[in-house]
């Protein structure tokens, strides 16, 4: 019978790549929101099998447990072990593996291990704000990144804590926000939504005030008037190339923009907008110019989401894990 496996989503997870490792021709594997609600999506899709009296498949959840350099994962822990420790809450099933005390009475049916390598992410947008510039220093480095100017990062706190000597080390300004999962953080760094708006691990959802919605549009608003700055500078290209004059203009202007380090600034209509609106209108976290969120995942993630991959193998330790 094929299997269903539920895995702490969205895809490109760690628990999703022991998933794809796990599952074969004919399974298949479902994202969940949370750890506790894969357990609550097999078991529901138990019950609905059972209701139909035939069993089509054997729905199962894939639980991160623990791992060896940040101990247990305290949201497995809660919904295997229960909140009142100490109590009968855990029972041993027939075969002497953990089992529950409900009328599904799950049991532990297989164990795997994964080598977990994790990597700063960040948009473009990130990675042009991380830049360092100014001055000469602009013309040599221009691919060398200041990670001290991240603001935010975020990620499942397993990862925060696996990370926690690179992030104090490298990204000591930044506000370190645990979200549901990895991909999940890597998710809201591709669209440039800070955590204000999207809550922690307990609540990860948009605030009331400023609809997810609206910062997406936002967000896209505010990369069309970036696309316009670049236009503009390459009209100037075009129009002014068969003069001679153009070569010392072009070079001044491309010096002056390095040097500032800038070559867009909000546009008049935009100002015009906000001091309108009283600067009530959506418009995305990082439009400050000083936000800078970044996500810390895997590189499948980033290939998936069109992440720039900041920096490899940040974990504090590597560890090689048991065969
Ligand atoms: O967030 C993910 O990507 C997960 O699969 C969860 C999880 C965990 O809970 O330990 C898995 C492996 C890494 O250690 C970090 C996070």
């Amino acid at each position: 019978m094929p299997l269903q496996v539920y895995y702490l989503g969205p895809p490109g997870t760690y628990t999703h790549s022991i998933a794809l490792h796990f599952i074969q021709e004919g399974d298949s594997a479902r994202p969940s929101s949370t750890i506790r609600q894969s357990l609550e999506d097999a078991a529901s899709a138990w019950s609905e099998d059972g209701h139909r009296h035939q069993q089509s498949v054997v729905p199962l959840a894939l639980m991160p447990y623990e791992n060896s350099t940040y101990g247990l994962v305290l949201e497995t822990q809660s919904v295997l072990i229960g909140p009142r420790h100490g109590e009968a809450n855990v029972v041993l099933g027939s075969n002497g593996q953990l089992a529950l005390p409900n009328e599904l009475s799950p049991v532990v049916v297989a164990e795997a291990t994964r080598a977990v390598r994790h990597a700063l992410l960040g948009s473009r947008r990130a990675q042009d704000r991380l830049r360092r510039k100014g001055g000469m220093q602009a013309l040599h480095a221009l691919e060398e990144l200041d990670l001290s100017r991240v603001t935010k990062v975020m990620s499942h706190e397993q990862a925060l804590g696996q990370c926690s000597d690179f992030l104090t080390r490298n990204c000591p300004k930044a506000e370190r926000v645990s979200v549901a999962s990895t991909a999940l953080g890597a998710r809201l760094a591709a669209s440039n939504i800070s955590s204000e708006n999207t809550g922690s691990t307990s609540a990860c959802r948009p605030s009331s005030s400023t609809p997810l919605s609206a910062q997406h549009a936002a967000a896209n608003d505010e990369e069309t008037r970036r696309l316009w700055g670049e236009a503009v500078i390459a009209s100037i290209v075009i129009i002014a190339y068969p003069t001679p004059y153009f070569f010392i203009a072009f070079g001044v202007m491309v010096l002056l923009c390095l040097w500032t380090g800038t070559y867009y600034r909000t546009s008049a209509r935009e100002l015009l907008r906000l001091v309108q609106d009283g600067g009530r209108a959506a418009r995305p976290i990082d439009s400050d110019k000083d936000e800078v969120v970044v996500a810390i995942g895997t590189e499948q993630a980033a290939e998936e989401l069109d992440l720039v991959v900041l920096q490899r193998n940040i974990q504090d330790r590597d560890v090689i894990p048991p065969n």
